[in-house]
């Protein structure tokens, strides 16, 4: 036998061959054999579908197909041949403004026939049910009007499906050739049904379970539209109408537990919803999960800390979510995994499917439901992986603080000389960014623990944003953009497959998702001792906010409590103002107790482990958004360096007025008149109103905790209502 066909006939013959599979749906126990997808799973509850059965052989290897298009071009050409492909063709993706989906915040549907319904399925989710605003269900309306509603309606279950624009390929569609791909996988039953429950039952669903990288790579290629291989080898792919988080469908279950410990009501980003209806969507996704032919199981680990490591399952209907999960949560070793044992948390990730809107509580075809009595998650109607990363940094931000550890939103990394920094703040001002530093050692870039032992990172890996990254400015994460990394909602060209991170044209929010080692000064196992510097960062688009400050611990913790930045939202739509954000511990959205609660413990651990706090600008300087410019990458990193190194610690300051900031009058590498913003505006009398502007936004925003103490220390209190701005 040649090398070749030998190769070919094992080939052929590994990988699905024989995996015994017995499944219960509602309370799963898996204990894996030497095969890491041989699973068994053993009944005892509501269902009670159990099934053997085994997948046939994958027989794909070495079937070349040519493209559909391929094969008309080379029949239109006559030659046989196909035409040279150059100049070559870019992916097409629908520029236009609303083929780019946000929140539900977008626009009511605009459908008018049914074709119309099915493009708009594929650009955006309808906003909220489609009886709000009228008089309920049966209330008089135009028959107009009625149609309208019910196009609505429908549009709105169906928009979470799918989405189908991005990088639509012109050539060489797997999926267009390929339709009857999932035949591939032939079911055969071993066993019926114990008990005959209803039609579902008699489903087999066969589990995927903690597959590699290379497995899931091909899962997503084969089945999942809009999955690709970029140049770099990374896995290109589309989350669906959704791009970014939801947080008004989050929900949390309030039960006589919750309802005391939790931070419900104003600010909260907790919005409950009652055991019942959890349950109705708990079973809406499971319902949908067990009608698949197959679902992805990841038992996997949070927490580097070994004390307080938490154990999650993570069962989902695509390879994406998937190899998501497999990068973003720490990776367990064979060993780890034959003893995994009872999951502590799990999540059930059913976006592709919507949530019933009209299901109590509900408000749109989204629903992200957290239960933490029955240690659950349920996800429907959205498809952004990062929903489980954030949803499970919820979970960490209510289980670590009973356990007197505080989490944290904020990236950690650690000098030579062991001194860590934190880095805090709101999405997109810097976290990821400037805790990959190549002169230092990466802990984590986003969620962390800080316990009596010092500090570790509650993930496996890194959550980078890809808009306008470029190789010089930020090498080390372009690096990481390698095979095993998921690349979300980028485009790239068609022939070469080399991404053009400067498109918006899916979303603003393009990512890179890996694991924390392909940053090659990666502290591993990622922990540190306690920290010396804690960083807040701001991406102020108003433009006022010094570059740098050097914080009291009472400004740092009425900085932190504030967790403010301005972003501008999408550059689309024209200039815009920029919009002031507060968000309570730079993390509203994760916290699940009252904010004043973590920030007595960070005031707490600053003061007995000496930690000096600062303020740094990532955003404009030299007037607001429209006017000025973003701070240079490179004039912020030498500031960082001067925090990191000590020596901005011994430098001359002074204080600015309305915000009372001390500010540094020289720093090595960064121009010293930048760092007082008054300097940087044409316009004095533009900026001191800007400053004025932003500091009543501050004190608004600061209201709603004034009536709170912070920790047991009256003064630390009184200290900190006075830190903010004077006007
Ligand atoms: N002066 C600057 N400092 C930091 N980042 C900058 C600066 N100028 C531009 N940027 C860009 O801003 C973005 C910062 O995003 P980053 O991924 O670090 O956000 P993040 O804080 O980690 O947010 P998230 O929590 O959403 O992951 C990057 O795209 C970076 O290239
Ligand atoms: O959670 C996400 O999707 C991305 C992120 O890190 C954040 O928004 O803080
Ligand atoms: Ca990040
Ligand atoms: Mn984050």
């Amino acid at each position: 036998m040649t090398d070749i066909s030998r190769r070919k006939e094992q080939a052929e013959f590994r990988g699905f061959t024989e995996s015994v599979i017995l499944i219960e749906i509602a309370s799963w126990k898996i204990s894996p054999s030497k095969q890491r997808n041989d699973i068994t799973m053993h009944p005892n509850s509501i269902l009670n579908a159990t099934a053997h059965f085994s997948l046939a052989h994958f027989s794909f290897f070495f079937r070349f197909q040519l493209s559909k298009s391929l094969r008309e071009d080379m029949a239109a050409n006559g030659t046989g041949i196909p035409t040279p492909r150059s100049p070559l063709a870019r992916i097409l993706t629908d520029k236009k403004r609303d083929a780019i989906c946000h929140d539900d915040s977008g626009k009511a549907v605009k459908a008018q026939t049914i074709d119309e319904l099915h493009s708009l399925q594929r650009k955006r989710s309808a906003p909220t049910t489609p009886l709000e605003g009228t008089q309920g269900a049966f209330a008089t309306v135009s028959e107009d009007e009625r149609q309208r509603q019910q196009l609505q309606s429908i549009s709105a279950s169906l928009a979470s499906l799918t989405r189908g624009t991005g990088p639509k390929v012109v050539r060489g569609d797997p999926a267009a050739k390929s339709p009857q791909a999932v035949s591939h996988v032939a079911h055969h039953h071993v066993e019926a049904p114990t008990i005959s429950v209803s039609d579902s039952s008699l489903k087999f669903t066969h589990v995927l379970y903690n597959l590699s990288p290379a497995e899931l790579y091909e899962q997503a290629i084969k089945y999942e539209k809009g999955s690709f291989i970029t140049s770099s080898g990374a896995l290109a792919t589309m989350s669906g109408a959704k791009t970014g988080r939801s947080p008004r469908d989050k929900r949390i279950v309030i039960d006589d537990t919750t309802q005391d410990e939790l931070w419900w009501g104003k600010g909260s980003p907790n919005i409950e919803i009652d055991e019942h209806t959890f349950m109705v969507n708990r079973e809406r996704a499971v319902d949908y999960l067990n009608s698949l032919d197959k679902v992805f199981v990841n038992d996997q680990f949070l927490n580097w800390d070994p004390q307080n490591r938490i154990k999650v399952r993570i069962v989902s209907a695509r390879a994406y979510h998937s190899l998501f999960m497999h990068n973003m949560c720490i990776r367990p070793t064979i060993e780890e995994l034959e003893n995994f044992g009872t999951p502590d948390f799990t999540i059930y990730n059913a976006g592709q499917f919507p949530c019933n809107r009209y299901t109590h509580y509900m408000t749109s075809s989204t629903s992200i439901d957290l239960n933490l009595a029955r240690r659950e998650m349920v996800i429907l109607g959205t498809q952004y992986a990062g929903e489980m990363k954030k949803g499970l940094f919820s979970v960490m931000h209510y289980l670590m603080p009973k356990r007197q550890i505080l989490s944290l939103h904020s990236g950690c990394n650690m000098g030579k000389d062991g001194d860590v920094a934190l880095f805090f703040g709101l999405s997109g001002t810097g976290k990821t960014t400037l805790s990959t530093d190549h002169n230092r050692y990466l802990i984590g870039d986003d969620e962390h623990c800080w316990s009596d032992n010092g500090v570790s990172n509650i993930e496996g890996g890194c959550y980078a944003k890809c808009i306008d990254l470029s190789r010089e400015k930020e090498p080390d994460i372009w690096n990481a953009i390698k095979f095993g990394t998921v690349l979300e909602n980028i485009v790239f060209d068609e022939y070469t497959r080399e991404v053009d991170y400067a498109d918006k044209s899916v979303t603003e929010n393009t990512r890179a998702a890996y694991p924390i080692e392909y940053i090659p000064n990666a502290k591993i196992p990622c922990v540190g001792p306690h920290p010396k510097n804690v960083i807040l960062l701001a991406c102020d688009a108003f433009g006022v906010l010094p570059p740098v400050s050097k914080l009291s611990l009472a400004q740092t913790m009425y900085h932190f409590i504030s967790g403010y930045t301005a972003l501008v939202a999408g550059t689309e739509d024209g200039i815009k103002e920029p919009t002031a954000t507060f968000s309570a511990c730079f993390g509203a959205a994760f916290i699940m107790l009252h904010p004043t609660k973590y920030a007595a413990m960070l005031a707490e651990k600053m003061q007995k482990h000496g930690a000096t706090g600062w303020l740094v600008n990532t955003g404009w300087s030299g007037g607001s958004y429209g006017t000025g410019n973003r701070i240079k990458l490179a004039y912020t990193r030498k500031i960082i360096d001067a925090i990191h190194s000590g020596s901005l610690l011994n430098a001359t300051y002074e204080k600015t007025e309305v915000f009372g900031l001390e500010i540094p009058t020289a720093i090595e590498g960064v121009p010293s008149e930048i760092l007082h913003p008054e300097n940087t505006w044409g316009d004095k009398h533009a900026y001191k109103n800007t400053l004025l502007k932003l500091a009543g936004l501050f004190k608004n925003n600061f209201e709603t905790f004034t009536n709170y103490k912070i920790g047991k220390d009256n003064k630390l209190t009184e200290e900190i209502l006075a830190a903010g701005p004077n006007f």
